[in-house]
This record gives structure tokens, C-alpha cells and sequence, in this order.
């Protein structure tokens, strides 16, 4: 039974014939649909070029849904796929396939509330004089108010097998030129794409990176704003939102602020955001409603809420390498935006794209904070955190250019720390690091911020103030920075009190580069140091005259016993009662080619900074111990006294070198004396004890010597294990004139008594000054009174000739020595 007259064939017949196109049969046919008014809305499906998927190509939804009709064109369904789907139910059965609350299958019915429809049917397109062809494709029929009777399939299925035949004809046109376009768009998007994957893999900063995704997705899509999450500490947290007009801004601000501190858990799917990145995969929302069908948070509440009920939302999941790092979400607010699945896709791999960026601006940070981190370490001492050397001379050359074009001057100073040695040594080593950690403080805190306080080694450090005013202020700073450093250190387990010596020079009145600056300010403080330290001393270029020469002694010095070049004198000591000789004191002196007779008191406080009195005092040690060894062969047996310096003393192994030392020249020990410094023994009044004792175990003899001249702590010196305290010369000279050094002299006497200790007088040259000492009960003297240091050939002599000290006026013994 025919439903359209002849007339309306042929009129519609002749249309047909002059339609363009698919596209314009596809139109027409849905033209002559409208018209019949049987259904609320329709879906064409035709099969594409290869045969394997239904493609949506005409979309009529019912009439409130009709601004979605561009959005669901080119849906694309698998011939293949769920074969209880209506329209695939339709093809392969090759009949209308019904879909209500009865009919169909369950998963498919929420198409039916999606549109608000009672029915939908599916009729396949094909011929009935042809059946063993198969359907071009299937016609999706909706209703919305009731179910749809046989009158409407028989007279839209006549319709539609009108268009038939050109339709076939047209799809294969159709197609060829769709695969044409399609290669084409595929070539440009491609060449797009590679743009985008090589512009945004260039950026360092996410904030580039979601700038650049942005705007190429924004030139693309009609979504109006981007929210990017990404995962962090177990929550996704939002990044950015992205405005496609900057003039409508404030929606994206006021999300982005909202969101700012609230991640979102991942420990449900509720909201979008969580959902894509748990399941991997893309949710698009064209409504409100459709939204209402997954879980929502109170959070998704309140941002679509700000977000004024978004018409569309799509979210994305950010993949790396497959794997989800993040959630995009694109939403329109205005007006609703098509998505066809060809748009989807370029999404998806765009977001791909972006997740690689967002790694390699993760890497490209970790590798900049490791970078910074090495740099730190190359430029900072580790301990303060000051800038190191390297740091300094940088800063220093970069100061002097400036200073240079701005007319400035400026003033580099050297910070050394008195006797910052004996901390370590009584306290330890991270007693040590915490006092030049509270000497740093104190620094910087005596500076101002434009200055530098670096640390140039253990315990130097170098200043550069800047003079921008040129009102010499740095006289002031260099004081304060003394004062500071003069101040007791009270959180160590000891208080302890520490100076420093300090020797600047100006820029540019001592000089205009980085190294003759650093080296003038170095002579200086070297100069303060000689001077007594804890004091400030200015450069002068004498200083540095003086310094040349020491450094030449230094380079003399070094190759001095190994010429020959050293030897030993002996200075007799006697026992001021009896008058017998009871020892002598070995005293080293150096004969340079050159130079000539070089003084000790020269040549042993260089040899002491060099660390050259370790192998010169190991051979004054051997010298001595081998001559007193020869005396004894003689018939001499007199014991030789070996100073030995603070050097010395701390050096690791001193008691096992002395004993060697015994064992290879055969001395026996009892003809050993060691004189110690007061100094060298309290600086770590400890370990000394045990040093000493070490000595005292081997049958040695041990002096204190110079006593008087520095700051004894006398239940220390109860404990040390000592024979002897030696007087210092200074006393000596003054006790007869001076009664203070008599009363000093009388006192050190009585201590010494008090602690079974003799008492040796050093430099007495006069009578007057023996009987003196005589009279007050002091053991044993040496001086020039008695003898000058004497050649061993000459000591020999005087030895041999058993020289007797005598309290009358005698000839005092002469030699061809110079002292
Ligand atoms: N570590 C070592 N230090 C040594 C050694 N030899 C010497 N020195 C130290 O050098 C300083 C100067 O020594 P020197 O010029 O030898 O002076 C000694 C005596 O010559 C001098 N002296 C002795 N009697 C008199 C005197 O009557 N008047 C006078 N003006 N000077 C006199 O005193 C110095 C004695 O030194 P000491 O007993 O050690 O205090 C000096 O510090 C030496 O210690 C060495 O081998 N190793």
C-alpha cells in the first residue's frame, strides 16, 4: 500500500534527481520528513566508505534539544559493536527495531530520558526489490508523546526508499571526497600538531605550558574556559584556569581562587575532575542534568555554581605515557559547543602532548634546582654558608669594575682567628665548627648588606666593605668586627674566648686587581699577627717587603738541613750551689751561604708557620741525641736539653718519633731534657698530660720553659708530669732593678717549690743577678754569664775542662761563637 500520491513521488523524484550531493539528499530527506510530521526527531545513519562503522550524518533531535544536533553529527558506531543497540538491531536484522520502556535492551534507555522520548525505532535503508543487498544505512526515529504504529514506518520507509538509489550512488562520491578531506584536514592537523608538540616541549614553565595548550584549543573549539589539575601529594590540585576572552576573565579568577586550597581527594570518583583521572577517560556533560547522573562533591556544587551552570563540560584525563598525571576540564558557560568525536580525538592527543610538556617542565625544575644546588656548593663553604674563595674573587672582580665606573672606594680585609687551633684541641672538632658558625653570625651581623664576609680557609675569613660615601666608615666596621670576635663563645660546653687578628688595604690606593688586593690585605693581617695579634693593622707597602724576605727565608729554609746548612750549639747549664755543670741546651743555628748567620729567633717562628720545624726538629733531635751519645763515649756524661716547639709537641706519633729517635742513636732517655712552652701544653692541657706522660714513661726529663711569660693555669701545671721550670730570661734581667720581675721571679720560685719542682734561671749575665737567685733558693742557671752557647767542639772543651760555676767575680768563658 502506496502512503505518497504518484504526484509527490515524482515532484519529490525530480528533486532528487537534481540534488547536488549527499549532503543535499541527505537534507532533502530530512526536508520531507519535517513535512510529514510523524515523528519528533530523527537520526540518518549511513555506512561509511569501508563498511565497518554507522555514521551519524543527519540529525533532527526533538525540538528542545535541537542546538545539540551539530554535536552528535559524525558520531561514529562499529558495525561490529553491541548488537542489541537498536539501529544495529535494525541493519543486521534487516527490520524496525524498536526501543521503549518494553522493547530494547536496558543499557540503551537512558536515551529515551536524554531526549525526553517515549520511543525511538531504527528502519534499515535498503531496497525491498533488491533484499540481497545490504542497508546503506539506518533511520532513527524519535517520539516524544506516545509510541510510533506501522502507518509511520510504512510511509517514512517509502520515503526513504526513495532516496535509495542516489544515496548509494552519492555515498560512494561522497566518500571519496570525504577520504580526500579527510587526508587533507589529517595533513594539516597533522603539521599543526607538530607545531604544538614542538613549541610547547620547548617551554620550562607550567604556567607557559597551559598558556600555549590553551590558546591552540581555544583557536579550535568554542570552549570558553580550561581548568588544569594536576596530581600532587595524592590529590589533584587545580593549576590554572584558562579564559578564552580575557575580558570575561573574572569566572575563571574566581574558580582558580576557590580551588586554590581545596585539592581534590582521590579517594572517590564524585565531580568530574576525580572521575577522568581514576577511570583514564574523557566525560563530556552537554547539561546540568546530564552532569547530576555521576557522584557530586560539595566542591563540584560550589564551582559550578561559580562557574554559572556551565552549558557544556568536557573532562579530559592529562595521560604520560598512558598513564593519567592530571584532569583537564573545558567548559562553556555562554552558549553549548559541538564536540564532534574527530574534535574528541585531537583533544585526547593534545592532552597527551601536554602531559609530556608537563613532565619535561618537571624534569627541566629538578634539573634546575639540582644545577642551582651544585652551583651553591661549588661557590658556599658547606659549614657557614659563606661565599668560598672562588665566590669571593668573583664577587671582588665584579666589585672592582663597579667600583671602578662609579669613582668608589673600598676596603678588603682579612679576618684571622687567634689561636682558633686550641678549640679543636680542647673541645673538638664540632665544638670548632659551632664557634665559627657563632664567628660568621657575628660578622655578618657587623655588616651591612651591600658588604661581603666570605671564608677564605679554616679559620681566615675576607671582608670587602664598600665605601660608596668615601667617609673612611670602614675604620669603624674593622673595629666592631674585633670587638665582636674578642667576645667570649658561650655555647660550647667551656666558655670560651677566642680574637683575631685583622689586616686590610683600600681600593684603589694598594692596588686595582682581585690579587693584589687580596695579597696586601693577606701581608697585612700576617703583619698584625707578628704584631701580637688581636689587632687591626693597614697595609703599607714596607709590609710587604717584609714578607717578600720571609718568603724567601721560607724558600732557603726548606732545603737548609738537607746542604747542611744547620748546626747545633750547646749552652751549658750549672748548678748554682755546687757549681757543677749539670747539662747543657741544644740551640740551633743556621749558617746560609748567602745569607749568613741567620738568627733562631728569625728562622724558627718561620719554620713553626711553615710546618717546617717537624723535619728540622726531628734532626735537632737526632743531632743532640748523637752528640750527647758521643760525650758520654768521652767520658762526658752530661744530658743534652731538646726544645721542642708547639708544632712538634701536636704533631700525631711525638712520643713514638722521640723514642725512635733514642733507640737509633742508643741514647739513654735519663740523658734526655725536652723543654716545653707554657703555651704549647695549655692550649689542651689534657692531651698534653698524656703526651707527657708518655715522655716521663720513657725516662725523659721535662721542663717548662719560658716561664712567667704566658698565662699558666696552675692546677694543670699541678698535674703535668715536669721536672723542671725554666725562668724566663726577662725576669732575669730586670729582678735587679725591677722589684716587681724580683717579686714575679720570687713567686714562680715558690710555686715551683711548692710543686717539687727545681728551677732554672735562663739569661743570667751578671754576678749581681746569680748571687740574687742564689739567695733565693733557685736550683740551676744558664747564661752568658756562665757560657755562651758553644760549637760542639768548643762545648767539648769546655766539658773536658770541668768549668766550675763560682758565686765570686770570675773571667766568664769566651769562644769565637757569635752567641
Ligand atoms: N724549637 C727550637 N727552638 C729553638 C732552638 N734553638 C733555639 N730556639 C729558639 O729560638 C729562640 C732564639 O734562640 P737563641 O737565639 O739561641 O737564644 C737562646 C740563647 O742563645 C739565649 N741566651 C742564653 N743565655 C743568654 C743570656 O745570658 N743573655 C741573652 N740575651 N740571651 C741568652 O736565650 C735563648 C734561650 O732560649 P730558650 O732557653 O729556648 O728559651 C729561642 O726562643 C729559642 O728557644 C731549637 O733547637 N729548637
Amino acid at each position: 500500500m502506496a502512503f505518497l500520491s504518484i504526484e509527490q513521488k515524482c515532484t519529490l523524484l525530480d528533486r532528487i534527481t537534481r540534488a547536488a550531493d549527499l549532503h543535499a539528499l541527505l537534507d532533502l530527506l530530512g526536508e520531507e520528513i519535517d513535512k510529514l510530521g510523524l515523528v519528533d526527531g530523527y537520526i540518518v545513519n549511513l555506512c561509511d566508505a569501508a563498511g565497518e562503522n554507522l555514521c551519524s550524518l543527519k540529525i533532527r533531535l526533538p525540538f528542545e534539544f535541537r542546538y545539540l544536533d551539530k554535536t552528535y553529527l559524525g558520531y561514529k558506531t562499529s558495525l561490529k559493536s553491541d548488537i542489541t543497540n537498536t539501529n544495529m538491531r535494525a541493519f543486521h536484522g534487516r527490520g524496525i527495531a524498536r526501543l521503549n520502556t518494553e522493547e530494547g535492551p536496558d543499557s540503551e534507555r537512558p536515551m529515551l530520558a536524554r531526549w525526553k522520548v517515549a520511543e525511538c525505532a531504527a528502519l534499515p535503508i535498503l531496497s525491498q526489490a533488491q533484499p540481497q543487498l545490504a542497508p546503506i544505512g539506518t533511520l532513527l526515529l524519535m517520539k516524544q508523546g506516545g509510541s510510533m504504529d506501522a502507518h509511520v514506518f510504512e510511509t517514512i520507509g517509502e520515503l526513504a526508499a526513495l532516496f535509495l538509489a542516489p544515496m548509494r550512488a552519492a555515498l560512494g562520491t561522497a566518500f571519496l571526497q570525504e577520504f580526500h578531506e579527510r587526508f587533507q584536514r589529517a595533513a594539516s592537523e597533522h603539521a599543526r600538531a607538530l607545531d604544538f608538540v614542538i613549541e610547547i616541549n620547548n617551554l620550562t614553565a607550567l604556567e607557559s605550558v597551559f598558556d600555549k595548550f590553551a590558546g591552540d584549543v581555544f583557536r579550535q573549539l568554542a570552549f570558553e574556559y580550561i581548568g588544569f589539575y594536576l596530581l600532587e601529594d595524592n590529590v589533584l590540585k587545580n593549576k590554572m584556569v584558562a579564559a578564552a576572552d580575557p575580558r570575561r576573565r573574572e569566572i575563571g579568577d574566581s574558580l582558580a581562587a576557590y580551588l586554590s586550597d581545596k585539592p581534590y581527594a582521590l579517594h572517590s570518583l564524585a565531580g568530574g575532575v576525580p572521575h577522568a583521572f581514576l577511570k583514564n577517560a574523557s566525560l563530556m556533560f552537554h547539561d546540568v542534568q546530564e552532569l547530576m547522573h555521576i557522584p557530586m562533591s560539595e566542591m563540584d556544587t560550589q564551582s559550578l555554581r561559580i562557574l554559572q551552570t556551565p552549558r557544556t563540560l568536557l573532562v579530559l584525563p592529562i595521560r604520560y605515557q598512558g598513564k593519567p598525571i592530571g584532569s583537564l576540564s573545558f567548559f562553556s558557560v555562554t552558549q553549548p559547543v559541538a564536540v564532534p568525536e574527530s574534535d574528541l580525538q585531537l583533544l585526547e592527543k593534545l592532552s597527551a602532548f601536554l602531559g609530556t610538556a608537563i613532565i619535561n617542565c618537571r624534569n627541566f625544575a629538578v634539573n634546575q634546582a639540582q644545577n642551582a644546588e651544585l652551583e651553591r656548593l661549588a661557590t658556599h663553604d658547606v659549614l657557614t654558608g659563606l661565599p668560598n674563595r672562588a665566590l669571593l674573587r668573583d664577587r671582588l672582580q665584579q666589585g672592582l669594575a663597579r667600583w671602578s665606573r662609579q669613582g668608589q672606594k673600598a676596603t678588603i680585609a682579612f679576618v684571622d682567628l687567634d689561636h682558633f687551633k686550641d678549640i679543636n684541641d680542647t673541645l673538638g672538632h664540632s665544638a670548632g665548627d659551632r664557634a665559627l658558625v657563632s664567628i660568621t653570625n657575628r660578622l655578618r651581623d657587623c655588616l651591612r648588606q651591600s658588604d661581603t664576609v666570605a671564608r677564605y680557609g679554616g679559620d681566615e675569613f675576607v671582608l670587602i666593605l664598600e665605601d660608596p660615601d668615601n667617609n673612611g666608615s670602614h675604620e669603624m666596621v674593622l673595629q666592631r668586627v674585633l670587638a665582636a670576635l674578642c667576645e667570649p663563645i658561650r655555647d660550647l660546653a667551656q666558655e670560651f674566648t677566642l680574637s683575631c687578628s685583622i689586616g686590610y688595604c683600600r681600593y684603589p690606593d694598594d692596588g686595582e686587581d682581585v690579587d693584589t688586593l687580596l695579597n696586601a690585605a693577606d701581608v697585612a693581617m700576617y703583619q698584625a699577627k707578628q704584631l701580637g695579634r688581636s689587632n687591626i693593622q693597614y697595609y703599607s707597602p714596607d709590609m710587604r717587603v717584609a714578607a717578600g724576605k720571609r718568603l724567601t727565608l721560607e724558600g732557603k729554609l726548606r732545603h737548609a738541613a738537607e746542604n747542611n746548612e744547620l748546626v747545633l750549639h750547646y749552652q751549658p747549664k750549672a748548678d748554682i750551689k755546687s757549681g757543677r755543670i749539670v747539662g747543657v741546651e741544644a740551640l740551633v743555628r743556621w749558617q746560609n751561604p748567602e745569607l749568613g748567620m741567620v738568627s733562631p729567633g728569625v728562622f724558627i717562628p718561620i719554620a713553626e708557620e711553615s710546618g717546617l720545624i717537624v723535619p728540622i726538629g726531628d734532626w735537632i733531635l737526632r743531632t743532640a741525641c748523637a752528640q750527647a751519645l758521643a760525650w758520654q763515649q768521652a767520658g762526658l756524661h752530661i744530658p743534652v736539653a731538646v726544645n721542642l716547639s708547639a708544632k712538634q709537641f701536636q704533631a700525631p706519633g711525638i712520643a713514638a718519633r722521640v723514642r725512635d729517635t733514642l733507640e737509633a742513636t742508643g741514647l739513654d732517655p735519663h740523658y734526655l731534657e725536652l723543654e716545653l712552652t707554657e703555651s704549647m701544653s695549655m692550649g689542651n692541657p689534657e692531651k698534653s698530660i698524656d703526651i707527657m706522660q708518655s715522655f716521663k714513661a720513657l725516662g725523659i726529663t721535662l721542663t717548662i720553659d719560658d716561664f712567667g711569660t704566658g698565662y699558666s693555669n696552675l692546677s694543670y701545671l699541678q698535674r703535668f708530669p715536669l721536672d723542671k721550670l725554666k725562668l724566663d730570661q726577662s725576669f732575669v734581667r730586670d729582678m735587679t732593678h725591677s722589684p716587681e720581675a724580683l717579686a714575679i721571679s720570687q713567686a714562680v720560685l715558690a710555686v715551683a717549690h711548692s710543686l717539687h719542682l727545681k728551677v732554672v734561671a735562663e739569661g743570667v749575665e751578671t754576678l749581681e743577678q746569680l748571687q740574687l737567685l742564689a739567695k733565693s733558693n733557685c736550683e740551676e742557671m744558664q747564661g752568658y754569664y756562665f757560657s755562651r752557647p758553644l760549637p760542639a767542639e768548643d762545648c767539648t772543651r769546655f766539658l773536658s775542662e770541668k768549668r766550675r760555676l763560682s758565686l765570686q767575680e770570675t773571667v766568664p768563658f769566651k769562644t769565637g761563637a757569635t752567641h
